[in-house]
């Protein structure tokens, strides 16, 4: 890890907007030090495994799971610091200000802040430099679902994407870019934290690029893992698995996956016509054929009884996966279960007003308002005290 790269990185380039994703796909294409580098040549770990090709969607991203969690199974357990001073970046403190990381911290808070006001509330409820570490964490998983959902998503191209992987690696080896690549890259150093899951959520956004019908959930479980149970393995090792927890690593890291899986569908459940309405459609063809449903009722946007019966399913399995989520929770670190429980009741709280808004998810967007959003602090501070597996 060169920390002297990192600094000069964050040195360099001051407050960038991070949601200016046109002038950073310029800055990626013009970038000579981005030149492509092993990445091009590493595969995505779910979609092109070999010998890999008649799982299920569900059997290939377990497969991540148990390596992931073989991966930090040591680490994380370990009440030992990660890893030796010897690999920290050294940091450079400015006389009469604040270092050039912790305002690169600073400013990744700023962005979480301003973007997700729920995700934002869960990180106060962390430890100090766990907070920093997942607003780092945020913000590269923001940016990047910014160059296929931001404003210059239409200029973005599967090479642009292949550089910003080509980014990844770089931050990945003390090569940070900006300074929010450089507080990503001091966070990795920090915590057991793999590249695979930044990987594949980049696949989850070539997927967004080349496609916008799902046949069936086998599909739509694929895509939701790319692009939000990621976050649940990025997660778990800035979050800490309690010492003294019995439960397996791989049960606690399936668990993290099915939040992020569980958020994704309440993403899509909310949001179906705004997506309609971009020419997406997430919800699986063959569930809505299955319920006599299709595109042209989505584009038309009318309550139907067949639709809140269909809708009704998709509710249930969304909250299976809250349900399978919750199992893990209990297990993390003491001083983590509060962000995480408040977390999981919010999101969870999205399908409830689905329901109260009759299902209609096409021209109304379902909200959890401030005051019920401070009410379940409480009930997450209950749910997390609660004793650890035995
Ligand atoms: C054992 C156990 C349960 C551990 C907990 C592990 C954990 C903390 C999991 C977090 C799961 C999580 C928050 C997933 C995020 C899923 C998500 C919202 C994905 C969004 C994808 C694209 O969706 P879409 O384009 O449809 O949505 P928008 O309209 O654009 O919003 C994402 C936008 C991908 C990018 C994800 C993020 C920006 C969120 C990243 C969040 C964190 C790193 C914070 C996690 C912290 C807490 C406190 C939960
Ligand atoms: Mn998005």
């Amino acid at each position: 890890m060169s920390s002297v790269a990192v600094l000069w990185v964050a040195a360099s380039s001051p407050n960038p907007d991070p949601m200016n994703t046109c002038g950073l796909v310029l800055a990626l294409e013009s970038s000579s030090a981005l030149s492509l580098s092993e990445s091009e040549s590493e595969q995505c770990l779910v979609a092109h495994s070999a010998g890999e090709i008649d799982l299920s969607s569900e059997e290939k991203v377990y497969n991540v799971v148990l390596r992931q969690a073989a991966l930090v199974n040591k680490q994380l357990r370990s009440t030992s610091p990660v890893l030796d001073d010897v690999k920290k970046p050294q940091d450079i403190v400015r006389p009469g200000s604040l270092s050039l990381l912790a305002e690169a911290y600073d400013r990744c808070g700023e962005v979480c802040a301003e973007y997700a006001k729920t995700f934002y509330l869960g990180t106060l409820l962390m430890t100090p430099e766990r907070r920093k570490a997942i607003w780092a964490i945020y913000v590269w998983c923001r940016r990047t679902d910014e160059l296929v959902d931001g404003p210059n998503a239409s200029h973005i191209t599967p090479m642009a994407l292949d550089r910003w992987e080509a980014r990844l690696e770089d931050l990945f080896h003390g090569r940070a870019f900006d300074m929010l690549d450089a507080a990503l890259a001091d966070t990795v150093t920090r915590y057991p934290v793999d590249i695979q899951p930044f990987r594949d959520m980049i696949e989850g956004m070539r997927m967004d690029l080349r496609k916008s019908r799902y046949n069936n959930f086998d599909e739509l479980y694929l895509y939701c893992y790319y692009v939000a149970g990621t976050v649940g393995l990025m997660s778990v090792p800035v979050m800490g698995i309690n010492p003294k927890s019995k439960a397996t690593t791989e049960s606690v890291y399936n668990a993290a996956l099915a939040l992020g899986i569980a958020n994704q569908l309440t993403n899509i459940l909310r949001d179906v016509g705004e997506d309609a309405r971009r020419g997406r459609v997430y919800l699986p063809q063959d569930e809505l054929a299955q319920a006599g449903l299709s595109d042209e009722d989505i584009c038309a946007g009318k309550v139907t009884d067949k639709w809140r019966n269909f809708m009704r399913l998709q509710l249930k399995r969304a909250r299976m996966f809250f349900d399978e989520a919750e199992k893990g929770v209990t297990e993390l670190d003491a001083a983590s279960r509060w962000p995480v429980w408040a977390s999981l009741l919010l999101y969870r709280r999205i399908l409830d007003e689905i329901e109260a808004n009759d299902y209609n998810n096409f021209t109304k967007r379902a909200y959890v308002g401030k005051v019920k959003k401070i009410a379940a602090l409480p009930l997450a501070y209950a749910k997390s005290v609660v004793k650890v597996s035995s």
